[in-house]
């Protein structure tokens, strides 16, 4: 790419507000704090970390040959800490909203693809536009890891919605035509059952006694606020990123009920480079002590922001690229004439810092956490499907059993093996867990695919991709596009967008409204 296409790109799709203004005074509260905190000379020993700034008296410290460090990304930790202690009597836990939508209840105990039920559940949803008389306009919109079901504003909810632009009149959801449906997905935390919920069992919040969740678990509950509209047939299935994944299942899952399928950043199966991003910013989160100390129940308590801004900020490297952030920050620091800082320092520091510090309330760990392992085990593969569908089968007469008697307790037992791993020509079959490590070929797993997918031999479908998009690399979406072929699907659409049509990554589908939704539109007709 050039140097000169690559920015005619990146501007395309930059917003303007971020294009004018200039870094240096676009910060300046940071700046200023910075300074603030910078000052030479005051010290705070170590061990009075985890005492609430304000309320802690600096105690004389020795001399030392040069100054202590300020800490100015602790000090706002703290700060936080002690706000959210303070938040209300019952407990700081934030109330997580997107505010106004419609809740589809069902009050038919759901049984999960991994031997978890749900005595009931609640999906949150909003629609725009209209349904038709036959009941034949329907698109339901699938969302990505952490969004609501907020995708528009609407009469109820006037803030703009996370597909502001894509939905509407005209639009490439054009809501002159279609109807569309948006979900809080089943685990989130914006009106849907989730582990925030409270178990109408123990009358407390689920937390991490909440089951595990699949792609295909989301999917079922969505058909199940469809059955309730009298929706038999979608006009069409979309979604990008996680919802790209369910938009695929949806279709394997309903072929007879969903007729187009739009897949946009999304993948037939997690990749491993995937899993593992997803699996430190688990790991982030969970070493926060108010999530370690309570094991995930600390709806009573503190939330465990610290882990959440951090998770954040690593999910925010994921989802954008180097390039452009070469373009956008390059080498920058927020304040090039104040000595280095081990706090956010380097413009990008800075912004990745925004990024957590702006959602680490936004949304519930463990939803996160949840959701994030539901996109690691989401497999398209044959093997796989016919592993859940056995244990479905095993688990089926069990539904109304576990709905009355205790849990076991063992529900969720993995240790490691006691035999160290050890390498073989292929393991890549291992996450599926239908294999055992003498695990089949590449070409082979790509047989496995193929089988899975031969439901959606006659299902047209979109398939776009990014190119600088790392965490769903742009080869995932080519792997949905051949499969597909070899399955037989004739009616095949696959779009991949240069790194001189965005540079904006896996956000690309938030961002980029010409090159996904244009595409989208002339697919939809
Ligand atoms: C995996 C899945 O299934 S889905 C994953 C999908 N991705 C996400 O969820 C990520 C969501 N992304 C966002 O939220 C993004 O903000 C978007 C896509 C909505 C908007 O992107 P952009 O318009 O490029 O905004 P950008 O990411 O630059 O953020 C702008 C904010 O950062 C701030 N900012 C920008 N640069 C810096 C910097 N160097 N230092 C500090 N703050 C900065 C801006 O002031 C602005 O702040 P504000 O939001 O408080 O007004």
């Amino acid at each position: 790419m050039s140097f000169s296409k690559g920015i005619a790109g990146l501007l395309q799709t930059v917003p303007k507000a971020a294009r004018r203004t200039n870094p240096r005074t676009r910060f300046a509260p940071l700046q200023q704090q910075t300074r603030r905190s910078l000052q030479h000379g005051t010290r705070r020993p170590a061990q009075a970390a985890a005492v609430p700034a304000a309320e802690e008296a600096i105690p004389d410290v020795p001399q030392s040959s040069n100054p202590q460090l300020a800490f100015p990304c602790l000090d706002n930790a703290e700060q936080r800490t002690q706000r959210l202690s303070k938040r209300s009597m019952s407990g700081p836990e934030p109330s997580y909203t997107s505010g106004a939508h419609e809740t589809f209840h069902s009050s038919e105990p759901f049984l999960l693809d991994w031997g978890g039920a749900l005595p009931g559940f609640d999906v949150a949803y909003e629609t725009w536009g209209t349904l038709n008389a036959d009941k034949s306009n329907a698109i339901l919109l699938h969302t990505g890891l952490s969004a609501s079901s907020h995708a528009h504003s609407t009469e109820a909810n006037p803030k703009p919605g996370w597909w502001e632009k894509f939905i509407g009149p005209g639009a490439p959801l054009d809501t002159d035509k279609y109807f569309v449906i948006c979900t809080n997905v089943l685990g989130g935390c914006y009106g849907s059952t989730g582990p925030s919920s409270v178990d109408p069992v123990s009358k407390q919040p689920y937390a991490t006694s909440f089951p595990i969740l699949t792609m295909e678990d989301m999917v079922r509950a969505q058909f199940r606020l469809l059955d309730s509209m009298g929706i038999d047939k979608l006009y069409a299935s979309v979604g990008s990123s996680m919802g790209g994944m369910q938009s695929l299942a949806a279709g394997v899952l309903y072929k007879d009920r969903v007729p187009r399928i739009v897949s946009v950043s999304g993948c037939a199966r997690s990749h491993p480079y995937s899993i593992a991003m997803r699996h430190t910013q688990r790991q982030a989160l969970m070493a926060d002590p108010n999530w370690t100390n309570t094991r995930g129940n600390y709806y009573a308590s503190m939330p465990p922001h610290s882990g959440m801004k951090l998770a954040r900020q690593i999910a925010t490297v994921t989802y954008r690229s180097g390039p452009e952030w070469e373009k956008r920050f390059g080498r920058q620091r927020a304040d090039a004439t104040k000595p280095p800082a081990l706090c956010p320092d380097f413009l990008i520091e800075t912004y990745l810092d925004h990024a957590g510090e702006k959602w680490c309330l936004e949304y519930d760990a463990n939803s996160l956490l949840y959701i994030s392992k539901a996109m690691d085990i989401f497999d398209l593969g044959k093997d796989h499907q016919d592993a859940m569908a056995q244990r479905r089968g095993e688990n089926a007469g069990k539904l109304q059993e576990a709905m009355t008697q205790q849990p076991s307790q063992d529900a969720c037992n993995l240790t490691l093996p006691e035999k160290p791993y050890e390498e073989t020509e292929s393991s890549a079959d291992i996450m599926s867990g239908a294999k055992t490590s003498s695990a089949a070929s590449v070409a082979e797993l790509s047989e496995d695919l193929i089988k899975g997918m031969a439901p959606l031999r006659d299902t047209p479908t979109l398939v776009l991709g990014v190119a600088s998009d790392i965490l769903f690399p742009a080869f995932q979406q080519r792997e949905i596009a051949e499969t597909l072929r070899k399955v037989g699907n004739r009616r095949i659409t696959h779009v991949e967008l240069g790194e001189d049509r965005s540079l904006f990554g896996h956000d690309t589908f938030l961002l980029d409204l010409e090159g996904v939704g244009g595409e989208i539109r002339r697919f939809l007709g």
